[in-house]
């Protein structure tokens, strides 16, 4: 993975799944990161018999239970499964694989590492949350938490780095002074990782306060690695300004992209409501989570518009992702992806059972073509 030049879609909670990435990346995005997966998620350690490992703490048996990597095959994605609930913890298809990045939050080097190994053959780059100030992410250690404990840093990274075979990064936050910043990202820097993202704001800071690029400046003077200067990129434009004003190697932005993902585009942007279609399209082509797409819908709407008005009301209801389809007019699409799907699927199954090796591999072909394309289904 390189890291220079880069326009970078930054991870965010609940925005950054596949369909989020994929509209950000035909938009423009080189790097777009996953949104936040704590390691908690992908393996747990519990009281209970039949999973992969077992060891002893004390006097209790626990046993580890580790996500299930599988391919979707009525989507053409990879997925994390939880084991016992099914749900999907992370989901991510060929078409990103060089591209994507899986963002961690974490408090323990092993536990890191055990999550990170899962997904690490299916992504670009695994990297390291230290910067959310979320009482949820601190009160457990990981997020900011981490960025007074320099000594766990470097256990974390330094385990990644030795283990792993994709580049390991850390997105951070600034520190009290810049002194203090700048010392830390020399420690980081000497774990071995590919590049640090710095958002230019302090743990304190809320979002409406300015990011200091000045002090982003002191770190990539510092540093020898490629910098990812993160904070206020709401144009096109200022993809160019921050990286002249800090010198950094790539930009990376997070609230610009969410209200409107075509702000990677050196074309100029897109009226928001395209963007907005195009995002609901794909969160049907991906089957996303209903939870998470009426809350990127939400995000955007409140942006430009208001909640309480009929369209901000009416996602609102929505239960299902036909219910949106319904609601932006795309019930048509919605029928014929999931008519196809149905479609692709079963000649999938049916030439896997003859095990005609080439007429299944010509099946995935076309189904590739056809579903993970978007642009012919999305042209239907
Ligand atoms: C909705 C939302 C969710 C976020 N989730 C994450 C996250 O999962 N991991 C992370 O490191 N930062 C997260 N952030 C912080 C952003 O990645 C970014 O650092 C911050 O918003 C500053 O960039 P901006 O000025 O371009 O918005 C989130 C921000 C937003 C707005």
């Amino acid at each position: 993975m390189d890291y220079e030049n880069k326009l970078v879609l930054a991870p965010m909670v609940r925005i950054g799944t596949l369909p989020f990435r994929l509209l950000a990346a035909q938009y423009g995005a080189d790097i777009t990161y996953g949104e936040e997966i704590i390691d908690h998620k992908m393996v747990k350690l519990l009281t209970q018999y039949g999973a992969i490992i077992t060891f002893e703490v004390g006097v209790i048996n626990y046993v580890l239970v580790e996500c299930k990597r599988g391919r979707n095959e009525y989507l053409g994605s990879v997925d994390f499964v939880e084991k016992g609930t099914n749900n999907v913890v992370f989901r991510t298809c060929d078409q990103e694989r060089n591209q994507v990045v899986f963002q961690m939050g974490t408090s323990d080097a092993v536990r890191a590492l055990t999550a990170a190994k899962i997904v690490c053959k299916d992504v670009a780059a695994v990297d390291i949350n230290m910067g959310c100030p979320k009482s949820f992410s601190v009160s457990g250690g990981m997020g900011a938490a981490l960025l007074s404990k320099p000594e766990l840093i470097h256990d974390i990274l330094t385990t990644l780095k030795r283990n792993l075979n994709v580049p390991v990064t850390c997105k951070i936050r600034l520190l009290k002074s810049p002194q203090d910043t700048v010392e830390l990202a020399r420690r980081i820097e000497k774990t071995g990782v590919a590049a640090l993202a710095v958002h230019g704001r302090k743990v304190a800071d809320r979002p409406r306060d300015p990011a200091k690029w000045s002090e982003i400046a002191d770190i990539v003077a510092a540093l020898s690695i490629p910098v990812i200067a993160n904070g206020d990129v709401f144009e096109y434009d200022d993809f160019q300004r921050i990286k002249i004003a800090t010198g950094a190697s790539s930009v990376m932005v997070a609230r610009g992209a969410l209200w409107n993902a075509s702000i990677f585009s050196p074309e100029g942007r897109l009226h928001w409501e395209d963007v907005k279609k195009e995002y609901v399209r794909k969160s049907i082509l991906w089957d996303n989570d209903i939870k998470s797409t009426k809350h990127t819908l939400k995000d955007i709407i409140m942006h430009y518009s208001c909640l309480e008005l009929p369209e901000g009301k009416a996602v609102n209801k929505s239960e299902t992702l036909a219910d949106l389809a319904k609601l932006y007019g795309e019930e048509k699409y919605y029928h014929f992806v999931n008519e196809n799907r149905v479609l692709l699927k079963s000649i999938y199954f049916d030439q896997r059972c003859h095990q005609n090796h080439l007429l299944v591999k010509f099946t995935t072909y076309c189904k590739h073509l056809f579903i993970q394309g978007g642009f012919l289904v999305a042209n239907y």
